[in-house]
């Protein structure tokens, strides 16, 4: 039987040692150990069949001290509240870490998307937002994408909440469909960080990226977009994997050809043929000899039961929290360099934070002047976060920690509410 992972501890273990690490009095985290604001709702949502179901559904805030409170929601089966804090943990620290103004949130409804019409989903998200609505609005909490969400959820979010405003309120939600407000480039934008980050550290170590072969775990928004922009970078692309199957080949996956699949079916591989391609597992995809493997679907992916599998020389953690923190350690005293979620995954926030000036502008930055500007905050995180890791002798995960809390630590003193 497999182990049930808590992902909210594993926050804790990082976030405790990062905080010994800056020599932080637990007086000056301990708030940091616990979400500010928790809100779980019942969400009744009339099925197509007549039936009314109940679902749950959770908003957390963990910090408020740097800015608004940030962060996607997801629909899956396996939310819960947990799984719910984490990510709203991970956002605090990830907004700091490229040194947005925001704090972290995130939320999720406990669901199985994949068995539900259309009109029940968008049922769903208009009585989900009514629910969370005392604790939202474009400057205490704006949602945005994440598993199983998408520019079309983020539209009955902001078509819900407006209608209760009785105005037009864009700023409510990023990650919307460009006609309604949304930012170019927002879309490629977690992967598009993905690409950026793995190309700051080749430089660093002056590994030659053509010809490096790549895994991605999972292939939807963030996976697919990390492998397509990865491959126009030269990097061979030789496995692939979603909910659905797992393929390889050894020559290199046609990128365009899979995503065109997948946008046809249901975003889903199985049944995609290409010559020389084979189906394997999701358990060897993981485990494949590859100098870089890109987690890119859900947490606790790379575990105990089998990190000693791991051969890839890289891991880039596209996902939020796919190495457990047992399994981080193993990798670390092997030598495989993990580069951190909040750091790696956080090109989709940074544009978001584009998105959410450009709507309190009413106004629209073109592609390049945002996909430049993302360029630079990621550059800049990337470094900051290097030197810690080279000055302190410390992994990249501890040394993203260590700069995204001192960044909290001292907001929260500047602004008197210690502890
Ligand atoms: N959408 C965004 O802007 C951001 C997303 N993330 C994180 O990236 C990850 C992926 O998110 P999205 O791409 O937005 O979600 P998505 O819903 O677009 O894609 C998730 C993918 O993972 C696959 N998947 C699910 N379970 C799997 C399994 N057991 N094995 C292999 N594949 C599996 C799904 O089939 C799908 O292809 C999540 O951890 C999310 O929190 C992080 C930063 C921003
Ligand atoms: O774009 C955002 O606001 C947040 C995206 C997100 O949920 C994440 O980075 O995990």
């Amino acid at each position: 039987m497999l182990k049930k992972y808590n992902p909210f501890q594993n926050m804790l273990d990082v976030l405790d040692d990062a905080a010994k690490r800056l020599d932080l009095s637990e007086n000056e985290y301990i708030t940091l150990r616990h979400s500010e604001r928790e809100l779980v709702v019942s969400v009744p949502v009339v099925m197509d069949d007549g039936r009314t179901e109940v679902f749950t559904g959770y908003r957390v805030q963990h910090n408020s001290t740097r800015g608004p409170c940030k962060g996607g929601i997801r629909f899956h089966p396996e939310a819960d509240l947990d799984e719910v804090k984490a990510l709203a943990a991970w956002m605090t620290w990830k907004c700091a870490v490229v040194n947005i103004p925001y704090g972290g949130a995130k939320g999720g409804i406990k669901c199985n998307p994949a068995k539900m019409s259309e009109a029940e989903l968008k049922r769903m998200a208009r009585r989900y937002t009514a629910m969370i609505l005392p604790i939202i609005g474009p400057e205490r909490d704006i949602p945005a994408p994440d598993v199983n969400t998408d520019g079309k959820v983020m539209a009955w979010i902001m078509d819900t909440f407006s209608m209760l405003k009785g105005y037009a309120v864009p700023g409510i939600v990023t990650g919307k469909p460009v006609e309604i407000g949304g930012s170019l480039g927002r879309k490629e934008a977690t992967g598009r960080g993905v690409m950026l980050t793995l190309l700051n550290f080749l430089g660093k170590i002056g590994f030659k990226k053509e010809s490096m072969t790549v895994a991605v775990q999972g292939f939807g928004n963030v996976g697919s977009i990390a492998a397509k922009l990865l491959h126009d970078e030269g990097l061979k692309i030789v496995a692939i994997s979603d909910s659905s199957c797992a393929l390889y080949k050894k020559e290199g996956i046609n990128i365009e050809a899979a995503i065109a699949y997948s946008e046809r079916n249901n975003r889903l591989m199985a049944g995609y043929k290409e010559a020389g391609i084979e189906v394997i597992s999701n358990e060897k995809l993981l485990a494949l000899d590859v100098d870089v493997l890109v987690p890119a679907a859900l947490e606790n992916q790379i575990k105990e039961e089998n990190v000693a599998t791991i051969q890839a020389r890289i891991i880039i953690e596209a996902a939020n929290g796919p190495i457990t923190t047992y399994a981080d350690e193993f990798l670390h005293k092997k030598g495989i360099v993990v580069i951190p979620d909040i750091l790696a995954n956080a090109g989709g926030v940074v544009v978001s934070y584009f998105e959410w000036v450009q709507n309190a502008q009413s106004f629209m930055w073109d592609e390049n002047y945002i996909n430049n500007n993302l360029e630079k905050v990621m550059k800049k995180a990337f470094e900051e976060v290097w030197q810690v890791h080279i000055e302190q002798g410390v992994s990249m995960r501890i040394a993203a920690y260590m700069v995204a809390l001192s960044r909290v630590v001292s907001a929260k003193k500047l602004r008197g509410i210690f502890p």
